[in-house]
């Protein structure tokens, strides 16, 4: 089972008493490097890249699923990806999507898999909009938060490389509850959405993504010198919320871009 990473660009967080429509708007790509998820007859670990690890929106999962007969103590829970958790590319909002789409199909539910997922990340803090860009897939710009889900997704040609440099962790949950971040995340978000949807192309996309970071404060200061060195390209940006930069390049500046980072990860949208 497989969720592709999802890179958020800009975002503005939604708090409703309904936890379902609890979430976030914004805009983001998939890419075609993200999480690939087995479950194995075991003893309830959960493992990420061989780690044992404790990740919250999954134990959530697993515990709605035990509701409907899943024991959870009979299986191990083994998750592989290119991309480390806390990098700001959807990896615990996938962790839980997979998880919650596996344990649908083995347990013959037809329960609205998606929905669990969100919830599970929601209620951990870990993501607002992840579980819905990887579900839909693309280049989506999420116009309402949760569900109904209410989404435009772009079809761009094939020319476009994405290419991601992870620097090190940041956790998510620290600053979608932190009131003055909120304050300044919503501002720029809401605008730059709409900025967006008049002109819904990926060049826009990344020059409104890097305002975001910029204005928002958000921005590491190691990203934003690559970042104006990457000028040539397309655009680059930080992903939200991660330690992480990604730039968007056609395959003329491809070569160029990878020489000025030290561990690019290549990557193409994935629809
Ligand atoms: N080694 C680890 N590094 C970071 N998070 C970890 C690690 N092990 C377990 N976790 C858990 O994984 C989850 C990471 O969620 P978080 O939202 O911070 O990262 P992400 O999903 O990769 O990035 P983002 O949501 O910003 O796209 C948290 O529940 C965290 O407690
Ligand atoms: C909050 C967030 C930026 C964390 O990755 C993401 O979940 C989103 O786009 O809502």
């Amino acid at each position: 089972m497989f969720a592709p990473g999802h890179i958020t660009g800009f975002f503005a967080v939604h708090k409703s008493k309904d936890i379902l429509k609890t979430g976030s708007i914004g805009a983001g790509i998939t890419v075609n490097r993200g999480i690939n998820l087995n479950i194995e007859e075991g003893s309830g670990k959960i493992f990420y890249n061989k780690k044992k690890v404790n990740i919250c929106p999954v134990n959530k999962v697993l515990t709605y699923y035990e509701n409907f007969g899943f024991d959870k103590n009979s299986y191990d829970i083994i998750f592989t990806s290119d991309f480390p958790l806390g990098s700001g590319l959807g990896m615990s909002g996938g962790c839980a999507l997979t998880l919650s789409k596996k344990l649908n199909e083995m347990l013959d539910l037809k329960i609205n898999y998606v929905k669990i997922a969100h919830i599970s990340e929601v209620e951990c803090g870990t993501g607002l909009g992840d579980v819905i860009g990887q579900y839909v897939k693309g280049f989506v710009i999420r116009k309402s938060p949760g569900f109904p889900i209410n989404v435009e997704k772009f079809e761009v040609n094939d020319d476009y490389y994405i290419i991601i440099e992870i620097f090190g962790e940041k956790e998510t949950k620290e600053i979608i509850t932190d009131k003055k971040w909120i304050e300044k995340i919503n501002n720029y978000g809401k605008k730059y959405l709409n900025e967006l949807l008049k002109n819904p192309t990926l060049e826009n996309f990344i020059n409104l993504s890097y305002k975001f970071a910029v204005n928002t404060g958000l921005i590491d200061e190691k990203i934003l010198e690559l970042c104006n060195d990457l000028k040539f390209t397309v655009g680059a940006s930080q992903s939200m919320l991660g330690n992480t930069l990604f730039c968007i390049s056609k395959k003329d500046t491809l070569n160029d871009a990878i020489s000025i980072l030290k561990n690019p990860i290549i990557c193409k949208i994935y629809y």
